[in-house]
């Protein structure tokens, strides 16, 4: 066991929001044992003879909570040379080739390009932010990238082993990869810990056949958090693939920024989500005018309820103006890319009084939000595909008439 366990620094998961209290010995020490596993890990004279992979794999013992082994993978050709490497099981590893990127380089044709409309620069109080490289518009593309890490989220492993494994893993990827991940934010910066330091900062979670992986998108990472974000993202399990779109016009040199957190949970609860997860503390107007915004949150979740309730007694109610009072809400709140479900519930409301016209507008709006909220595999979509393609035969049809 080239790493038993000399310091805890971590006691559970890299998520979590224990604060670090390592001994200067152990970070020396630690830091010795990991340079040294690393180099007897990495013997790059195999470096051919793992096809697909381009190292042979570097595994955990067997974890109790995983029923397996843990394996790091890398494939350093992938994407036109980007690179992507995987901690996850074998099983895991093996469904995870025959996906389409795997298969096919085609499929991520303009993925890991550069669109354009961005460009970094130091924010004040926020580290590095992204900003708008011009004029932006609703559904404008800001990126689409694959992770250059991706982790099984577990809680077996020690921090130490943790790190070992996550160093591998990042050190076998391409330079220009490599430095990209090493040059990310972190939010404890104590060098022994880096690598999953890198990963608490910036991780997004990604469903893979069921199991929950951590994913580092280097380019992507740079979005800092806004209670009232000007851009959406989704995580496409299929292409591997981080996307983050416009959602309300963004003038030249504005911040493009993404929600951490639910922009619709009440404020204390984001602030918690923020400082916890991330370590900083949200000053946005949102947060600032708590009051307000909070207040504004229980309207509403009242008109949600209201427009969700589909009983006999509700024919006859003022549904259609209920809904767009929701949707002013939303807009007043900057909540334009979490819209997708007023528009829905708006759709619903309209087709009850039989205006099929209005309806069919708010789905199509539904559509379009879903699509770069949650991709194309959400549930919702499908729900409000079956209003647009028969609104007169959909159940809600006439449903609150007289
Ligand atoms: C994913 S990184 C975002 C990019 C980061 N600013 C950088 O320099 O690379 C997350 C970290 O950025 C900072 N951050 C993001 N949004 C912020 C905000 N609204 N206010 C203050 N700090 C923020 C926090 O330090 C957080 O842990």
């Amino acid at each position: 066991d080239l790493f038993p366990l000399r310091q805890q620094c971590w006691h559970d998961h890299p998520l979590s929001t224990v604060n670090l209290q390592c001994s200067r010995e152990a970070e020396v020490e630690y830091a010795q044992l990991s340079n040294a596993a690393i180099s007897n890990c990495l013997n790059t004279d195999d470096r051919t003879t793992h096809e697909p992979w381009s190292y042979p794999p570097v595994c955990t013992d067997v974890l109790p909570s995983v029923g397996s082994s843990l394996c790091v993978y890398t494939n350093t050709s992938f994407s036109h040379g980007r690179g992507i490497s995987i901690l996850t099981t074998p099983e895991l590893a093996e469904r995870i080739l025959v996906l389409p990127p795997f298969q096919d380089s085609e499929v991520l044709q303009g993925v890991n390009d550069f669109t354009g409309t961005w460009y970094t620069q130091g924010m004040p109080g926020k580290g590095i932010g992204m900003l708008a490289k011009r004029d932006l518009v609703f559904k404008d593309r800001i990126t689409a990238q694959t992770p250059a890490l991706l982790a099984y989220l577990e809680s077996d492993l020690s921090t130490a082993d943790r790190e070992k494994f996550f160093k591998t893993a990042v050190s076998q990827l391409p330079k220009a990869t490599r430095e990209m991940y090493l040059g990310l934010a972190t939010v404890y910066g104590l060098p022994q810990v880096k690598y999953q330091d890198v990963v608490k900062a910036n991780t997004f979670q990604l469903e893979i056949h069921g199991h929950n992986h951590l994913a580092v998108f280097p380019e992507t990472s740079r979005l800092n958090h806004a209670c009232a974000p000007n851009a959406q993202y989704y995580l496409d399990a299929t292409l591997l693939t981080h996307f983050v779109h416009i959602t309300r016009p963004v003038r030249k040199g504005e911040e493009i920024t993404i929600s951490y957190t639910s922009p619709l949970d009440p404020t204390h609860v984001r602030q918690q989500h923020l400082e916890q997860g991330f370590h900083f503390r949200c000053t946005c107007a949102r947060c600032t005018d708590h009051e307000r915004t909070d207040t504004i949150l229980q309207h509403i979740q009242g008109l949600q309820s209201v427009l969700n309730d589909w009983s006999p007694s509700t024919v006859g109610s003022p549904g259609p103006q209920l809904a767009e009072q929701w949707l002013e809400f939303y807009r007043d709140e900057g909540l334009e890319g979490f819209m997708d479900v007023p528009y829905g519930f708006a759709a619903l409301a309209y087709n009850a009084v039989g205006d099929e016209e209005t309806a069919v507008e708010y789905a199509r709006r539904a559509e379009e939000l879903i699509l770069l909220k949650d991709g194309k595999w959400a549930p919702n979509l499908k729900i409000m595909r079956e209003l647009l393609r028969d609104p007169r035969g959909h159940w809600s049809f006439g449903r609150r008439l007289r």
